[in-house]
């Protein structure tokens, strides 16, 4: 099946994330199968797909973690390849399993980041004060973050992950383990941002309740696009009642 929409052309300039035939392999088994994908600036992309598609794999290739064996990434038109310190400036992530220091203060986490960045001492302090405010956590900031539910620790990872206002963020199935109350402040915020600065999500889960909030859903299915397009349109793509069905059918058929 190929289930794949015409992609809409965008213009260089607004072109936040680019994928050309991303193939990544473990020995024989292709985690990306010749993947390529084009996500204009300020979209909320879900990244749907069953266990195994290929989701982390594709994120460690976006964070530099891992090389790809063929195919090109562009982030905000630097080039992986060649210009990798360049490209990941224009990364934010917040991954599947917590990495925080669970024995810093929040602001000590957040300013090691901004560190990293090469943010300036009043920058980041302003950016983590308006971060950790928005999240409800700025009364953490001086606790360990050991002390911090599952969900805070959630939110003090989405606050480092924008600090230095990345082009793309991404996120790995960040919602696992979070109350619903938590899950709907992470989504506020990260929405808040898309419409603020005009950042690109795209937010990896294989629960389909997510994606039918984004603007677009991008189905991945054994390292490659099955389908692409508004939660509407991947449905009929797909065909179903509704997208849970239309993943189901699609995908564990
Ligand atoms: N380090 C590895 N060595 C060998 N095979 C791997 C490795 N990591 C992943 N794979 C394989 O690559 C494929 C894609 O895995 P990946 O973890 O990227 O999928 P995923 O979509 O993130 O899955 P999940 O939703 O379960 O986290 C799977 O077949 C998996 O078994």
């Amino acid at each position: 099946m190929n289930a794949v929409l015409t992609e809409p052309v965008v213009a260089a300039a607004d072109v936040a994330l680019r994928l050309d035939h991303l193939v990544k392999r473990y020995g024989e088994r292709a985690a990306l199968a010749g993947l390529s994908l084009t996500l204009p600036r300020g979209c909320f992309v879900a990244l749907l797909g069953p266990n195994g598609a290929g989701k982390s794999t594709l994120f460690q290739v976006l964070t530099g973690l891992f090389v790809a064996d063929e195919g090109d990434v562009v982030v905000a038109g630097e080039d992986l390849r060649r210009r990798a310190v360049a490209a990941l400036r224009h990364i934010g992530v917040v991954f599947q399993q917590m990495s925080l220091d669970l024995d810093l203060s929040v602001e000590r986490n957040l300013r090691f980041h901004a560190d990293l960045h090469g943010l300036p001492r009043s920058l980041a302090t302003e950016r983590l004060h308006a971060g950790c405010q928005a999240l409800g956590i700025e009364k953490d900031l001086a606790r360990p973050v050991r002390e911090l539910s599952g969900g805070n620790r959630r939110k003090v990872e989405l606050v480092r992950a924008l600090l230095h206002h990345p082009s793309v963020l991404l996120m790995d199935e960040p919602t696992v383990g979070l109350d619903p109350k938590s899950r709907r402040d992470l989504l506020g915020a990260i929405r808040a941002d898309v419409a603020a600065r005009g950042s690109t999500v795209l937010w990896a889960t294989h629960l389909v309740e997510e994606a039918e909030a984004a603007d677009r859903v991008v189905v991945l299915h054994r390292g490659k696009l099955l389908a692409d397009g508004t939660p509407a349109d991947v449905t009929a793509a797909l065909g179903g009642s509704d997208l849970e069905e239309a993943f189901i059918r699609a995908t564990q058929g």
